[in-house]
């Protein structure tokens, strides 16, 4: 990943300026997140400067994925990756387990769609022959 350098999170937390903006981004399936150095990328966000600024020197892992960024933006990220976070072998258990009870939480999400589809046909087909 040519990442490396490691920071601790209050290293990242220092660079949150216009001149000097850092961001934290795990990518998909990663088990470290990234640090990226995102100072020159500012002014060519398509989504604007004042996004990138409110996430500066924090966890942006959130707000990139929730847009849905195309595969260009992902390649474009990669440019910027100046190392990894620095994290505790705790908090990254930790992290993966968040990861994985995400997952779940999609998985489980999206197998009631069906369930629910199902049981309104039911009830539907009931309603029907009970008002015969
Ligand atoms: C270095 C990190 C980032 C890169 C390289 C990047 C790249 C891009 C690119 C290339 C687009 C154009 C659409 C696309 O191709 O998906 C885009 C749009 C956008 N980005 Fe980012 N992005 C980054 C970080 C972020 C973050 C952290 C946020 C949110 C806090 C964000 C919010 C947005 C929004 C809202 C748009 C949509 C703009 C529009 O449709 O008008 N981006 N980004």
């Amino acid at each position: 990943m040519g990442a490396d350098k490691s920071y601790s999170s209050a290293e990242v937390a220092k660079h949150n300026t216009e001149e000097d903006c850092w961001l934290i981004i795990s990518p998909p399936g990663a088990t470290t997140p990234n640090v990226y150095n995102v100072t020159k990328y500012l002014d060519e966000h398509p989504g604007g400067a004042e996004v990138l600024l409110d996430a500066a020197g924090m966890d942006a892992t959130d707000q990139f994925e929730d847009i849905g960024h195309s595969g260009d933006a992902r390649k474009e990220l990669a440019k910027y990756v100046i190392g990894e976070l620095k994290i505790t072998e705790e908090e990254k258990k930790k992290m993966e387990e968040e990861r994985l009870a995400k997952e779940a939480a999609k998985a489980a999400g999206g197998g009631m769609g069906p369930i629910i589809a199902i049981l309104v046909v039911l009830l539907a087909v009931a309603g029907y022959f009970m008002t015969q």
